[in-house]
């Protein structure tokens, strides 16, 4: 195969792993610890795929000072940690498509809105990393997503144009930030339905990475 040139980039959590009911119990549990109420409702609208710093001004209803921020987060993300680490494991299809993509040479990067403590934690834990010619997580970017910093700095890294990226997502910010990076979606049925998604703007729909191949995911770019 000679496919043209194209870079993939890669949300990590509810993509890379299925981890999303993990992060919503977390969540409850940690806001139970707080004296707050949370939902599963409000998580999927107002946490899901957003950086620390706006998920907990949303939570405590106030941005947190850097220093109180830092503390909640790891608080929050030992919690997840905790719970996941029993069935942590890479999604379906994952690793298959991966090799089948690293053959191909084609440059590979995750562009995720968690903190650096859950990088270790699913990328090293899961023997991921190598696969990646760099990482962008939360302490990278100024503006989280639906912001598409995240994903212009992961195109940049690679030396890729946005227009030849695809971004593989689950949540609605992330698919909002690679279509706003001006980039090709795929979006992952991992935390929202196929009918939710349905009207995100995704190219396609899947429920995991089974039979994916490099070539299926070029033909949604414009020929070059
Ligand atoms: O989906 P991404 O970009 O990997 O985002 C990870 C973040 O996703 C959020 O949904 C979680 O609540 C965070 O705790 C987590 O860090």
């Amino acid at each position: 195969m000679n496919l043209p040139p194209f870079a993939a980039l890669f949300d990590m959590d509810g993509v890379l792993v299925d981890n999303t009911d993990f992060h919503i119990n977390a969540w409850i549990q940690f806001a139970h610890h707080n004296g707050l109420t949370l939902t599963r409702e409000q998580y999927v609208e107002h946490i899901n795929g957003h950086v620390s710093a706006d998920s907990m001004a949303y939570v405590f209803g106030h941005p947190l000072s850097p220093a109180e921020l830092a503390t909640r987060t790891e608080e929050k993300e030992q919690i997840y940690r905790d719970l996941y680490l029993p069935h942590r494991q890479p999604l379906t299809g994952l690793m298959d498509f991966l090799d089948a993509m690293r053959a191909e040479g084609i440059p590979m990067a995750v562009g995720t809105s968690a903190p650096v403590s859950n990088l270790g934690f699913t990328l090293d834990g899961l023997a991921l990393r190598p696969y990646f010619a760099t990482v962008v997580d939360a302490s990278m970017v100024t503006h989280g997503k639906p912001d598409p910093e995240i994903y212009l700095k992961a195109a940049e890294r690679l030396n890729m144009a946005p227009a030849r990226c695809v971004v593989f997502e689950d949540a609605f910010a992330g698919i909002e930030a690679g279509l706003r990076a001006g980039m090709v979606v795929v979006a992952l049925a991992t935390t929202h339905t196929r009918a939710e998604l349905a009207t995100s703007g995704a190219a396609l729909i899947l429920d995991n990475f089974s039979g994916l191949t490099p070539a299926s995911i070029q033909q949604l770019l414009p020929a070059e």
